[in-house]
């Protein structure tokens, strides 16, 4: 599958090392995430030095085009609501992981559409079982 991988990076980048954890599980599984590079170590990496409206145009066509969207929203981000929001209403399946624990705005633990999921982890080993849920029956 094509998939958009979702994650904070102006808002902050203390759960980086899970964002590279599940990227590379996606990878291993064999699916393709276009946003792979929003994992790196790095924010310079990460972000790529483009321009704003580079970045918005790209990223929603990635959003218009893939097959899911995976989104780790455990630290706050402006871009990530936009996405999920964006990707919701063209009909995407949307799975959003947070760890236990941290507060995650209503506006997201509040909606209730098929194809969205919003799953607490404990562990790094239960968000990876949970993304192999999602994506077994996406659109559920
Ligand atoms: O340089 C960028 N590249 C980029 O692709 N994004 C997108 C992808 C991320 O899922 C999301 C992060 O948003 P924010 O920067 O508000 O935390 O926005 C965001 C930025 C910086 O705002």
């Amino acid at each position: 599958m094509d998939l958009y991988f979702s994650c904070s990076l102006t808002g902050g980048r203390r759960d980086q090392p899970a964002y590279a954890a599940l990227v590379a599980h996606l990878q291993a599984l064999g699916h393709c995430v276009l946003t792979a590079h929003l994992a790196s170590e790095s924010v310079a990496a990460a972000d790529g030095g483009l321009a704003p409206e580079a970045v918005f145009e790209r990223d929603t066509a990635w959003l218009r085009g893939c097959d899911a969207v995976i989104a780790e929203v455990s630290t706050p981000s402006h871009g990530v609501g936009f996405e999920i929001a964006y990707a919701l209403e063209r009909g995407k399946p949307v799975l959003c992981l947070a760890r236990e624990g941290v507060r995650v705005s209503k506006m997201l633990t509040g909606i209730r559409r098929s194809g969205f999921s919003f799953q607490p982890y404990a562990t790094l080993e239960e968000a990876l079982t949970r993304v192999g849920g999602f994506l077994a029956e996406p659109g559920r």
